[in-house]
């Protein structure tokens, strides 16, 4: 795949750029997770959806998160980028590191989080515009305005999606397939260089064929991002991930459910050699 320059690594707050640069993570040494949640819980109100979630994220890897509906996928995906700050009433507590710095800090802005810690969304959402501004609006938002129609072609190239819109710039973004549209979501979320991409059931809403693609297009991608997906399919997980995540919702002496991370391992292991019961029971289909 075409290659891009390398993300920006600049600290994350509003101050001005300069001192206290962040480590090039291709410096640091290869098992240097990019991200770290440590006893990580998520609060919607007073309902504590997931406790005490502490996992690495692993550089220019693919985590997998896996586990039955309302166990807290989603929530723990969004506290990565702040996603959360944007429901009225949620509140996370604990760590979340990026590069070694706590991104829920006060001084930290979450814009800035969000262009480096990117997201892909389960249902294709591009906006009512062409290919090309939808790509390019990203950029207009960070207000990149060099090169423009470079790194619009970039990032399409980046999502294997350029050979098929090369010729069709101007036409809706909306006229595309389905699977053409969750690759042009994957272009738009490429083209502001982000560092992490988060993808919170990118392929549910796709056929196996686009399915597929966008697999194989994650794989292309790890060589220069992190990737970090929610996924309800197991066969999924185990082909696209290097990492799995293996969550459960367990029940208090009250009867409320709480989302639980059960084990986090290699793919390989969590799927051939599970140290915990409850992940075996639910990669072998006896439970959820
Ligand atoms: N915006 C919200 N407000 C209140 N509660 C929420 C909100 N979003 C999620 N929850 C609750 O938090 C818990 C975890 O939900 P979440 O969507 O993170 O789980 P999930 O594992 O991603 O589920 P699924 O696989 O069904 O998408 C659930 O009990 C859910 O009802």
């Amino acid at each position: 795949m075409n290659q891009m320059t390398f993300p920006d690594h600049r600290p994350l707050t509003t101050a001005p750029q300069g001192a206290g640069l962040v480590p090039d993570p291709r410096q640091a040494p290869a098992a240097a997770p990019v991200m770290n949640l440590t006893d990580v819980s998520v609060f919607y109100g007073s309902y504590e959806a997931v406790r005490n979630t502490t996992m690495p994220v692993h550089t220019h890897q693919i985590t997998a998160m896996i586990g039955p509906s309302g166990c807290g996928k989603s929530t723990v995906l969004r506290s990565l980028n702040r996603m959360n700050d944007l429901i009225p009433g949620a509140r996370v507590a604990g760590g979340v590191t990026y590069h070694g710095q706590d991104i829920y800090e006060r001084d930290v802005d979450p814009i800035q989080v969000r262009r480096r810690i990117g997201m892909v969304f389960q249902k294709p959402n591009p906006f009512p515009k062409s290919i090309f501004d939808n790509v390019a609006y990203g950029l207009k938002v960070n207000q990149i305005r060099d090169d423009v129609a470079g790194r619009v072609e970039q990032a399409l190239r980046g999502a294997a999606l350029w050979d098929e819109v090369k010729d069709k710039l101007k036409t809706s973004g909306l006229a595309l397939s389905g699977g053409q549209q969750q690759r042009l979501c994957i272009a738009r979320t490429i083209a502001v260089q982000p560092d992490v991409i988060l993808m919170d059931e990118p392929c549910s809403a796709l056929d196996p064929i686009a399915t597929s693609k966008v697999e194989d297009l994650m794989h292309e991608l790890a060589g220069q991002f992190t990737i970090v997906i929610v996924t309800h399919n197991m066969q999924q997980a185990a082909r696209v991930s290097h990492h799995t995540a293996f969550f459960t919702a367990e029940v208090d002496a009250n009867g409320v459910r709480h989302g639980r991370l059960v084990e986090f391992s290699e793919t390989g292991r969590i799927f051939t050699n599970p140290v915990d019961k409850r992940t075996e029971d639910y990669i072998t289909g006896r439970f959820g």
